[in-house]
């Protein structure tokens, strides 16, 4: 049988939710990966010191005993966001980074940043502070067609930000282009890129071709395959702008099957597993462990993790559904399907 041994992962982007869910998504997420970046945009979202902390200790309820997990957590960006909120946070150590959803471009994002101009002390605080800014990359003009929201993003937002803060570390979260992937491996240091293991397996044929397809639904939307193969070339490059984020996103069954349905895919239980089958169908299976366990904690400044992890070749099928929030079911990504790579625990 084969197997691979590698250091244990980090999830760089992740939303686990909150209250009754987080009995749900933190057991999946603490399962595979030593430690996430937890995307902050609850309902209310997640804005300040305080709150950040609370989150955390929700969270760690959570974690199964005997599991070694962290936490890292995240502030959400808004206009009101000032240099105090950031300094109170950094010092404290209570996160990792700060979020920008530009308002209205996905889930709980009304709260989001409506100019960045509303956000200069925050940004010149997190500058100096060398504390990153993640970014939901996505204009929300409603001119602009869902398909080029992340490439209009990067010449009208991206550059002219980093322009104003050159050294502002930044990550594009789970991109989904060519433009994103050249832009992130040919700009000034200080950027890098999380790719979710969907946008390396799926193209929008598979959301839309032969019927809709709402579990495969996520912004930024899965794109044509020329990007995919794009994003396929830049996770197994060996460029350490690049890492994993697998943008595990839960929306109760009955928000994804129905007329207006919710942006996210579910990935946390199964996402070491789609990593290997995206990386091993590239050739490049000896490339997985740079991209999912060194090349993120590089970027943020941290430790690689000392455990390692198992992945076999052994055929395995996806739970069809999964018990989620007030009795409702959550349906995982590849529901019911066969994957021929599964997570065989610490080692
Ligand atoms: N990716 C998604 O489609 N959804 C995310 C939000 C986000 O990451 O944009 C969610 O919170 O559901
Ligand atoms: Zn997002
Ligand atoms: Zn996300």
């Amino acid at each position: 049988m084969t197997s691979i041994d590698i250091i244990q992962p980090d999830d760089w982007h992740v939303h686990l939710r909150d209250g009754e869910a987080l009995a749900h998504t933190v057991p999946h997420i603490a399962n595979q990966f030593a430690r996430a970046i937890v995307m902050p945009n609850l309902k209310p979202p997640v804005t300040n010191r305080t709150m950040a902390q609370d989150y955390a200790t929700r969270i760690m309820e959570h974690v199964p005993e005997h599991v070694d997990f962290t936490p890292l957590m995240t502030l959400y960006l808004t206009d009101k966001t000032n240099a105090g909120d950031i300094n109170c946070a950094v010092s404290a150590n209570a996160v990792k980074a700060v979020k920008l959803y530009p308002a209205g471009a996905t889930t709980n994002s009304d709260s989001g940043v409506t100019s960045l101009d509303h956000c200069d002390g925050a940004l010149s605080m997190m500058q100096s502070a060398g504390l990153p800014l993640l970014v939901h990359g996505e204009v929300t003009d409603a001119n602009v067609d869902i398909f080029d929201r992340e490439a209009v993003f990067i010449d009208k937002v991206l550059i002219p930000l980093r322009a104003r803060y050159p050294k502002l570390k930044i990550v594009l979260e789970h991109i989904t282009t060519r433009a994103a992937a050249e832009y992130v491996a040919t700009s000034e240091d200080g950027i890098a890129a999380t790719i979710t293991a969907h946008h390396l397996l799926y193209n929008r044929n598979h959301m839309l071709a032969g019927g809709i397809r709402p579990h495969y639904y996520c912004l930024p939307i899965l794109k044509r395959e020329s990007h995919r193969e794009a994003l396929i070339g830049a996770a197994t490059s060996g460029n350490p702008r690049f890492f994993l984020g697998t943008d595990s996103a839960p929306h109760a069954q009955p928000t994804k099957e129905t007329a207006c349905g919710c942006a996210g895919c579910y990935t946390a239980l199964h996402a070491m597993e789609l990593y290997a089958t995206a990386f091993e169908q590239a050739g490049a299976l000896d490339k997985l462990e740079a991209f999912s366990s060194i090349h993120g904690a590089a970027f943020y400044g941290l430790p690689v993790n000392t455990r390692k992890i198992r992945l076999v070749k052994e055929d395995w099928q996806v739970p069809s559904e999964l018990p989620y929030i007030e009795g409702q079911k959550l349906i995982p990504l590849n529901a019911g399907e066969t994957l021929s790579w599964k997570f065989a625990g610490i080692v």
